[in-house]
């Protein structure tokens, strides 16, 4: 079994996580619980920004808070020096709740709505990734009203297509993002943004998939970038500031993943951008990235109690949990595999292979297929790894499941940072029928 972080057993036979035995945080705090291994993302976000530190480039790390956004997480990016990008007015308002510095808050979305865009400008946020022509005469009109000069980065599509599942590539030509750099789009693009004095154009952005374990996708895009780069030197004289690469760099979730370090993916884009722009003859812009899934992926781990079995005789063992697709539904989505273990028996021998089903009414909730475990009985704990992006985040209500709540580990000490929500939480938004209520 593979551990990540400051995973071990103890001398219970337990997980322990950050310190803190793991089956009396399930019995504190409940299950399905989310873990997370603080002093594992301290360390994953360290790696990237020392990298560009010993490189002396210029950089910004924006962690992707669509990974896990809460008030906390926002904090401890917050501590370990890291900007931050927002997709959406709920992770803006978080990051703002948090007290996250607006000025390194970047911005990104293809339908960032008025009321959005309106309340970056309020809060004077650091930077706008326009993504499409509407998002242009929207901001250009809000700049306006507002009287500033916004700095903004033009997401573009270099054409790259990046191996990983089809739902998470973004890159490629025909995908709903960003503007096309080869068919004329982006030009046109610039040319707009360059002549109208409500913006600072600091430069492009571009993000071409998630969970990718290579860096020549990298590497590509940033050619393709700066081959555009001198074209519209050439043309109107622009040279950026930042060039940003954004985020996608892979984790390892089952033994099936071989990652390579974010030293090296680093590496190897400033060595691309370093030899595009002495080909180019112009000063180094600062590089930014946007990780989301590598810094907090491996950190989280999900608790829950096991439950009901079934068996289809000669064919499979189902062993059902009290979470599922309303927790992870990364399984069913993306065909997403978990390693997992009995959080209160890690040491004893695995017995016999099941699958383990979700509560969801759902035959395609289930989060692991075929799974080496001890004889797992109701009341054990299942330990599922590596659900820190993309878990929580994208958690959800189904079948009126309320969501868990996240507990940050470190250090022997366990703080609950998101409450676990409950039935009545649930209903809370509901009107009753007018008739009931006059009753
Ligand atoms: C624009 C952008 N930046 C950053 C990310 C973060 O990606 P990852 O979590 O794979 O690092 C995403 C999501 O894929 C994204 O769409
Ligand atoms: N939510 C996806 C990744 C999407 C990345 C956002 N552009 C996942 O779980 O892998």
């Amino acid at each position: 079994m593979y551990f990540h972080g400051t995973s071990r057993v103890n001398e219970k036979g337990h997980l322990e996580i950050g310190g803190v035995d793991v089956v009396d945080l399930a019995q504190e705090y409940g299950t399905p619980l989310y873990i997370y291994d603080v002093a594992l993302i301290r360390e994953r976000a360290r790696a990237f920004k020392q990298t560009f530190e010993k490189h002396g480039v210029k950089a910004q790390v924006a962690y992707a808070s669509k990974a896990f956004s809460t008030v906390a997480m926002v904090q401890l990016v917050e501590e370990e020096g890291l900007s931050l990008d927002v997709v959406s007015g709920g992770e803006l308002y978080t990051a703002l709740k948090a007290g996250f510095p607006p000025e390194r808050i970047h911005f990104h979305g293809n339908n960032k709505s008025y009321e959005e865009l309106e309340m970056a400008l309020q809060h004077e946020i650091g930077c706008i990734v326009v993504d499409n022509f509407y998002e242009l005469s929207l901001l250009e009109q809000l700049s306006k009203q507002h009287g500033v000069t916004t700095s903004v980065l033009l997401r573009v599509t270099p054409g790259i297509e990046a191996h990983t599942h089809d739902y998470i590539l973004t890159g490629q030509e025909d995908s709903k993002f960003g503007f096309d750099l080869n068919n004329g789009q982006a030009d046109e693009a610039i040319e707009k943004a360059l002549a109208s004095s409500s913006f600072k154009v600091l430069g492009l952005h571009c993000h071409i998939g998630s969970q990718i374990f290579e860096t020549t996708g990298f590497v590509l895009a940033a050619r393709k970038i700066f081959k555009k780069i001198g074209d519209w030197k050439e043309k109107f004289g622009f040279v950026p500031e930042v060039v940003n690469l954004g985020g996608g760099f892979g984790i390892r979730y089952t033994s099936e993943d071989d990652p390579i370090s974010a030293s090296m993916y680093v590496e190897q884009i400033i060595d691309e951008v370093k030899k595009q722009v002495a080909e180019l003859g112009i000063p180094m812009p600062e590089i930014w990235i946007e990780p989301g899934r590598s810094l907090v992926g491996d950190a989280g781990t999900t608790i829950y109690s096991i439950g009901s079995r079934k068996e289809v005789p000669n064919v499979r063992q189902y062993v059902a949990v009290d979470g599922g697709m309303s927790d992870n539904i990364r399984p069913a989505l993306y065909e997403a595999k978990y390693e997992a273990v009995l959080a209160n028996r890690v040491l004893d021998e695995n017995e016999e292979v099941v699958s383990i089903a979700g509560k969801c009414c759902e035959s395609g909730d289930m989060l692991i297929w075929d799974l080496p475990l001890p004889k797992a009985q109701a009341g054990d704990y299942l330990a599922v790894f590596c659900t820190g992006a993309y878990g929580y985040s994208m958690a959800n209500n189904y079948n009126r499941i309320p969501r868990p709540a996240v507990v940050f580990v470190e250090n022997g000490e366990a703080q609950l940072v998101v409450k676990r929500e409950t039935y009545e939480d649930l209903v809370r938004l509901d009107v009753p029928l007018k008739a009931k209520v006059n009753k």
